[in-house]
């Protein structure tokens, strides 16, 4: 419960129709989950306007409205709020309503186009065996210390975010890691939040759909950086080419990372093999279990992030030693023949050449590289062709399958792709949509001590045609096609 008035505190007010002295009892964005007391925000969203269902909201019990246009007609005893955005009204309001829980706890927030969830997960498991008692927003869960919520986005929405922040609080978390999607620092899912700390992996190809133009995926991404306040530090990677722009017009305290360059956290790859990474990070020698040099960098983006939150270093390095990454990234099993199958998540070009430029050190002589992969739909169709190329050229053979269609015709999806192959492209890659058979003639493919790679779904337990999700887990069918070999 809160005082209308208390809770609009940061929202700048175009107009004002009614009380605000009212008590509320929650903050809404979608009326289908407003009850008795709750202040409704319509949101403009991009299939339909909140504004349309302000009547539903206030026959589920709204006593206050904010709108960006107020309707013809108000309600007589509601309380109307015109704002000039409501995505960012929301955020603060949101914050207010649960108490400020982002100043409650040392907050750090993860953005860039991949690693996000790596270097969120490393966090919250390095920061828990330290001791601290965590919270994690990622794309694969939430975690609120110990207990495990699912995820439904990368980012939760304004009021969701500030709700599961406050029970992190409640639950007695001191650090928070969370990822910073391009769409939730557009939409002000993030708005309002006090950050302690920012973190930025990379930048490239992805989202084109929802930003149109690169530089506007840059600018979003920035002004994360832009916002922070100056008792924050802000860490990037100094061998990335936009790695120095994001932190061009912050106020926060500005580090850096490096496996190339002089730099506040410099690393140095020794050894990159399937068992892992030897490095030296800061003149120390450390071995990690992470594969790959993507890993390195999402490794020194951890180590920074740990020393500025004022963690020992030796102390850091012993637990990072010891941690695994997270859940469908680089995910490795060997079959009883020796045919090695990884699933990873790498769902943009730059994610499948990195994972793929793994592979390849990896190989001991001339063994095959089947790589299995697909696009999602409704999402940036720009990628398809390139993921479709940079796979066929890194690859021995390729099999281009369905990742989750959505809405639209797989067999669509799977044409753009096999747009981007050249004829030697073509050659050596096969269409088969059905994304089960695809495993399974991968792995007839493979002879001993070949290389699977299954892209594009890591962790996702289910496959989204037509809007119903269906079970579907990379690792199990993958398992399962290694218990027929041996049959
Ligand atoms: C493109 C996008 O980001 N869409 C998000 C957006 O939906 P939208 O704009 O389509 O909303 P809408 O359906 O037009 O509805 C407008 C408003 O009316 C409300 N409404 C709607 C129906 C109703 O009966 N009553 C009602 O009040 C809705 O709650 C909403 O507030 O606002 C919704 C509520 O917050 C989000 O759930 C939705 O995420 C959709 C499901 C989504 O797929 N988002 C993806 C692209 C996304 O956000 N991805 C990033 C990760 C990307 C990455 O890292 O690779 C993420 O952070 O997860
Ligand atoms: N630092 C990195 N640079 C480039 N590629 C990476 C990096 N870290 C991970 N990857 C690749 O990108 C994939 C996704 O990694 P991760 O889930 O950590 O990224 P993300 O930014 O959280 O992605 P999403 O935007 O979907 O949430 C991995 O499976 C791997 O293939
Ligand atoms: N968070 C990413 C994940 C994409 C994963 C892939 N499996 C797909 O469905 O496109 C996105 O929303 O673009
Ligand atoms: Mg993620």
């Amino acid at each position: 419960m809160a005082i209308l008035q208390d809770i609009l505190y940061k929202v700048p007010l175009l107009s004002v129709n009614g009380n605000t002295s009212i008590p509320v009892t929650g903050v809404q964005i979608d009326s289908r989950k407003v009850v008795d007391g709750n202040v409704f925000v319509a949101i403009p969203g991009e299939h339909a306007n909140g504004s349309q269902f302000i009547g539903k909201a206030i026959a589920a019990g709204a006593v206050a409205i904010v709108c960006e246009l107020f309707p013809d007609q108000m309600e007589p005893g509601i309380t109307y709020l015109q704002v000039s955005n409501a995505h960012e009204a929301v955020a603060y309001m949101a914050h207010q309503f649960y108490g400020e829980p982002s100043k409650k706890v040392k907050l750090i927030g993860v953005t860039g186009t991949n690693g996000k969830t790596t270097i969120a997960t490393l966090l919250y498991k390095l920061f828990s065996e330290l001791g601290h008692t965590c919270g994690l927003l990622s794309t694969v869960q939430n975690h609120i210390g110990k207990e495990v919520l699912p995820a439904t986005h990368t980012t939760p929405d304004a009021v969701s975010l500030n709700a599961l922040l406050a029970r992190m609080v409640e639950e007695g978390c001191t650090h928070v890691f969370m990822e910073c999607s391009s769409h939730a620092i557009h939409q002000h899912r993030i708005t309002g939040l006090h950050f302690t700390g920012a973190l930025f992996s990379n930048i490239t190809h992805d989202h084109l759909d929802y930003h149109k133009t690169f530089d506007e995926y840059i600018r979003v991404k920035k002004s994360f950086f832009d916002n922070l306040p100056s008792d924050a530090f802000a860490i990037s990677n100094l061998d990335e080419k936009r790695g120095t722009v994001m932190l061009q017009n912050t106020v926060a305290r500005k580090y850096y990372y490096s496996l190339k360059n002089v730099a506040d956290f410099k690393g140095k790859i020794l050894e990159n093999a399937l068992s892992g990474l030897v490095m030296i990070v800061n003149d120390k020698e450390v071995h990690f279990r992470l594969i790959g040099e993507f890993n390195a960098y999402n490794l020194m983006a951890v180590y920074g992030a740990a020393i500025c939150a004022g963690e020992d270093n030796d102390e850091v390095l012993r637990v990072m030693s010891m941690l695994t990454g997270a859940e469908g990234r680089f995910d490795y099993i060997v079959s009883n023949d020796k045919i090695i199958g990884i699933i990873d998540y790498a769902h943009t070009p730059d994610a499948l050449e990195n994972v793929l430029e793994t592979i390849k050190k990896l190989r001991k002589g001339h063994e095959q590289v089947i790589t299995v992969v697909g696009c999602g739909g409704d999402r940036d169709k720009t990628k398809r062709p390139v993921m479709a190329r940079v796979s066929a050229e890194l690859s021995t053979k390729l099999i281009l399958t369905s990742d989750n269609p959505r809405t639209e015709d797989p067999q669509q999806i799977l044409r753009d792709m096999e747009e981007g192959l050249d004829s030697a492209g073509k050659r050596k890659s096969i269409t088969i949509s059905d994304r089960r058979e695809a495993i399974k003639t991968a792995v007839a493919l493979a002879n001993k001590e070949d290389i699977i790679l299954i892209a594009g779904k890591g962790h996702e337990k289910y496959q989204d045609i037509n809007g119903v999700k269906h079970d579907f887990d990379d690792k199990a069918v993958l398992l399962e096609m290694f218990a027929l070999l041996n049959k």
